[in-house]
């Protein structure tokens, strides 16, 4: 049986003028983990916040007690040197750091004042993020084919395993666009050989596509604008937990 619905709403959706206030709202509407999008200005032509105040806003909601539990700061990170910001990331109280594929070939370099001509890879990312004491995930944009990541989940060493895989709906960057079906095919595939994997998708979801991911497999479901936009989001969190959990045979 796939994993039981995680519903992670986007906090790009937030009013980013009272960030702490508006993530315990959501936590306390029946979120399960907060989605938290860092983007650089490099790998997505748009620019969020770093580790300082995923610091601030940690400190607003409890942490996890277990892997993957509720309070979990699934931190998605749309930047084009993820090595280099592990360690920050960690301090600043994330919990799942999910970097992408196609910036997962870039600088060694594990600190922002180190520079290094070594180059990394996904497998050594996911050991490196694992051994420093977080959960590892790796998201796919919708120009990536499912097929980079059966290698990566058929690694022999756990420690170079991911925890979870992103499959994004939209082209990251931007909250609040179109829903991409034409992406589902790669969900169907994982689940398909991985049914107990966390298989995220992000973008585009809402009261009106999550049959279709959910039907597809997916389990934990980003919600920005659908949550945030909502007159009444505990509502729609419920409705997306009750559209995974009874495909998934557990309603
Ligand atoms: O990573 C991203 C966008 O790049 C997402 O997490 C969005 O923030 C989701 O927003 P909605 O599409 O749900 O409004
Ligand atoms: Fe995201």
């Amino acid at each position: 049986m796939a994993p039981p619905a995680i519903i992670a709403p986007s906090i790009l959706s937030a009013d980013f003028a009272q960030l702490g206030q508006d993530c315990a709202r959501t936590m306390e509407q029946g979120a399960d983990w907060l989605h938290v999008d860092i983007m650089d200005g490099h790998f997505v032509p748009n620019i969020t916040f770093g580790a300082p105040v995923v610091a601030k806003i940690r400190s607003h909601v409890d942490k996890p007690t277990v892997a993957h539990g509720r309070g979990t700061f699934d931190c998605h990170m749309m930047i084009a040197e993820p090595k280099k910001w592990v360690k920050e990331f960690k301090k600043a109280g994330c919990d799942l750091y999910c970097f992408h594929y196609e910036a997962a070939f870039s600088t060694a370099a594990e600190s922002p004042e180190e520079t290094s001509d070594k180059k990394t890879s996904p497998k050594e990312l996911i050991r490196y993020i694992h051994d420093n004491g977080l959960l590892a995930g790796i998201a796919i944009k919708p120009d990536t084919s499912v097929d980079v990541l059966w290698d990566i989940l058929d690694a022999t060493d756990p420690k170079e395993k991911p925890d979870m895989v992103l499959v994004m709906t939209v082209h990251p960057g931007f909250g609040g666009q179109k829903f991409m079906a034409s992406e589902l095919p790669k969900v169907q595939a994982l689940r398909a050989k991985y049914p107990e994997l966390n298989i995220e998708v992000d973008g585009g979801l809402g009261p009106g596509t999550i049959d279709q991911a959910a039907d597809a497999g997916a389990n934990v479901i980003v919600a920005g604008s659908a949550v945030f936009g909502a007159k009444d989001p505990s509502e729609v969190i419920s409705l997306l937990r009750k559209s995974v959990d009874s495909r998934a045979g557990r309603l």
